[in-house]
């Protein structure tokens, strides 16, 4: 689709919700929102593939490994509002790690798309198990959607908790017990 056809629906938007498109403040508006939405959006763009694959090292370690309170925006696929929240992710290495960054920017891949949760935990915790191939992973997403704060239902406590675990997380209790602990301490603040 080309550009003037996306700030076309924009202009369109705005009038529907009765604004005037012509004055100051909203002129540059639809040519704003295109570029926020090709930002908040790239993810379709990346491939987890290459950012896992770059950066694998060799490593004897195989203890638990994990990256927590990972900040993340994407948006609902229902409404197109913000969910606003912090990945965990862990894994027991087999043979090799991975760096560090990439963890995050494989969040950043699948969370700068439309979403729901649910999907978005899975496709972190698949990419990894994927291209890592570690002896398990685990995913925890809490998140805030503001379709149920800003409308809708309007409940501005409550988060949502969704978990993917594949491997010796889903195999042993032990395991995935030890990762519930260390990331027990966060919060969405
Ligand atoms: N499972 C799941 N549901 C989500 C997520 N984000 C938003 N939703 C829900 O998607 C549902 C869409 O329901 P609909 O009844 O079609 O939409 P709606 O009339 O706007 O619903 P309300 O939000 O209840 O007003 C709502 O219950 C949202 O809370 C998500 O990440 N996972
Ligand atoms: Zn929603």
């Amino acid at each position: 689709m080309s550009k003037e056809k996306f700030e076309e629906s924009i202009k369109n938007i705005l009038e529907y919700v009765g604004e005037d498109v012509t004055r100051e403040g909203l002129v540059k508006t639809p040519e704003r929102v295109r570029k926020a939405y090709e930002f908040m959006c790239s993810g379709y763009k990346e491939d987890p593939k290459e950012i896992i694959e770059k950066a694998l090292f060799t490593s004897t370690n195989d203890e638990m490994v994990v990256v927590k309170d990972i900040e993340f925006y994407s948006q609902c696929e229902h409404h197109m509002l913000p969910i606003i929240g912090r990945v965990h992710v862990a894994y027991i290495p087999d043979g090799k790690v991975v760096g560090l960054s990439k963890i995050p920017r494989v969040v950043n891949v699948f969370a700068r798309r439309l979403q729901i949760q649910e999907q978005m935990t899975e496709q972190i915790a698949e990419a990894l198990n994927t291209h890592l191939k570690p002896k398990g992973v685990a995913v925890v997403i809490d998140a805030r959607h503001m379709c149920m704060e800003m409308r809708g239902v309007e409940k501005i406590c409550s988060t949502t908790v969704t978990s993917a675990l594949r491997g010796i997380f889903k195999k042993e209790k032990k395991t995935k017990d030890e990762f519930l602990s260390i990331i027990s301490s966060s919060s969405i603040k």
